[in-house]
Formats: C-alpha cells, structure tokens, sequence
C-alpha cells in the first residue's frame, strides 16, 4: 500500500511567537474601555481572566494535531466495504471574520481503503478544527484533508450545517438561516448514488 505523505492543514502560530498571557488580558481590558464600560468595576474586574480561559478552550485546536489522532488505525475489518458515516457530530466554532460563534453540526463519511480508525477520532478531528479561526468552508476542507491523507480512503464525504452568530446577532441579523458546506472526494465525488446515500443518512 502506497503511503501518501500527511499534508499541514494549518500552520499554527508558534507558541514562542504568541503573546504573553498578560498581553491578552490587557487586550480584553482595552476591549471591555472601548466598549465603554470600566474594566475596573467589580463585575468586570475578573472578566479579562475568564475570557483569556474561554479563548484557551475555545481554540485548543491550534495545539492539537488531527494526523495524530488519525494515526492509531486498524486493519483488520473482517471485509467490511461500505461506508462508515458519523451522524450529528456538534460544531462549536467561530469565524476568523468577526470571531463569532458559528453553532451546527458535522457529518463524515468514508469508504475505507486498507485503514479504518476508531470512530470518536473522526469526531475529535472535527473538533480539532472547529477549535481554530476559519469559514465554514475551510472548516469543511481542513476535515476531509485530515482524513484523506492520513486514511487513504477510498473516498470521504462531509456536510457541515452551522448557524453563524456573526449572522443572526449582529449585521444582517437573520436569526434562522442556516449556512450548509459539502465536500466529497474519491468514490463520493465519482458516485452520485453513494454521494446521495450519504446525503440520505446524514438527514436521517
Ligand atoms: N463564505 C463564508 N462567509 C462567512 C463565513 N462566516 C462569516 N462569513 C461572512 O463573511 C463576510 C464578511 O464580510 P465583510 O463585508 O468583510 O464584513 P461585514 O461588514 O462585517 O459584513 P456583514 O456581516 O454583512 O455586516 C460576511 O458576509 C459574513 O456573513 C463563512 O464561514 N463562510
Ligand atoms: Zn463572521
């Protein structure tokens, strides 16, 4: 089996190049003044510290690393050849336009080649992703990327459904659309009858 290389989805700012955690706690500081609000009343005075927390959980990503977690797989399927799709995976993100939450959910499918992995690493690479600044297509992109070069699948396909805060909170303000981003590679892309079967189980 031929092994193809794993591709550098995204090239994460280096931990020596980041500022300090002071600095950002300054920023939010700054954040909180321009806002108009005084950064040094009581019920604002330990908010720069729970937004510097929130921002490390919510872009864990960039310390994270979808090859690895795609790196354990298993070889043995005892002659399973259909697809194996992950329904509902929960996408909690946000836009590098205007740092907004975008909320929806996730669906991946492959066709295994000669790899299969466990399942909750489909579900971990999704998050992995979702955990740093991009769109939504990008966020499509990066999971398929992951998958095909590290699985070699025979084909991979992902839905993404989101509601983008930076949509319904703010600008247009239309609270219930929803933004829909597919992608299909191999067998997914050349086969119209799997794509939509694949369509078909993703809507359950
Ligand atoms: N394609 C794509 N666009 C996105 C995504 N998230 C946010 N956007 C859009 O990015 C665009 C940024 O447009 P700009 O005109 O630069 O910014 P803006 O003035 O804040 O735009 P409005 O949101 O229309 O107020 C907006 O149309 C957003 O709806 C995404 O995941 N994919
Ligand atoms: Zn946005």
């Amino acid at each position: 089996m031929s092994s193809t290389p794993a591709k550098p989805v995204l090239v994460a700012n280096e931990a020596s190049n980041r500022p300090s955690r002071e600095q950002a706690l300054e920023a939010v500081r700054t954040l909180i003044a321009w806002a108009g609000d005084n950064p040094d009343r009581p019920g604002l005075i330990d908010t720069p510290k729970r937004v510097v927390d929130a921002y490390g959980e919510w872009f864990d990503g960039y310390d994270a690393d979808a090859g690895k977690e795609l790196s354990r797989t298993f070889e043995d399927v005892t002659g399973y050849d259909d697809m194996v799709i992950l329904r509902d995976i929960e996408v909690e993100s946000h836009c590098e336009h205007h740092l907004a939450p975008f909320l929806g959910k996730a669906y991946v499918a492959y066709l295994p080649g000669e790899k299969v992995v466990g399942i909750s690493k489909l579900a971990r690479v999704v998050e992995i992703f979702a955990r740093r600044l991009q769109n939504q297509e990008t966020l499509t992109n990066d999971i398929i990327d992951a998958i095909e070069s590290h699985l070699q699948p025979k084909g991979v396909a992902v839905l993404v459904d989101a509601a983008h805060q930076c949509m319904t909170t703010r600008g247009v303000h239309h609270r219930h659309v929803s933004t829909i981003t597919t992608r299909f590679t191999g067998a997914f892309k050349d086969d119209p009858v799997l794509a939509e079967r694949f369509l078909k189980l993703a809507r359950g």
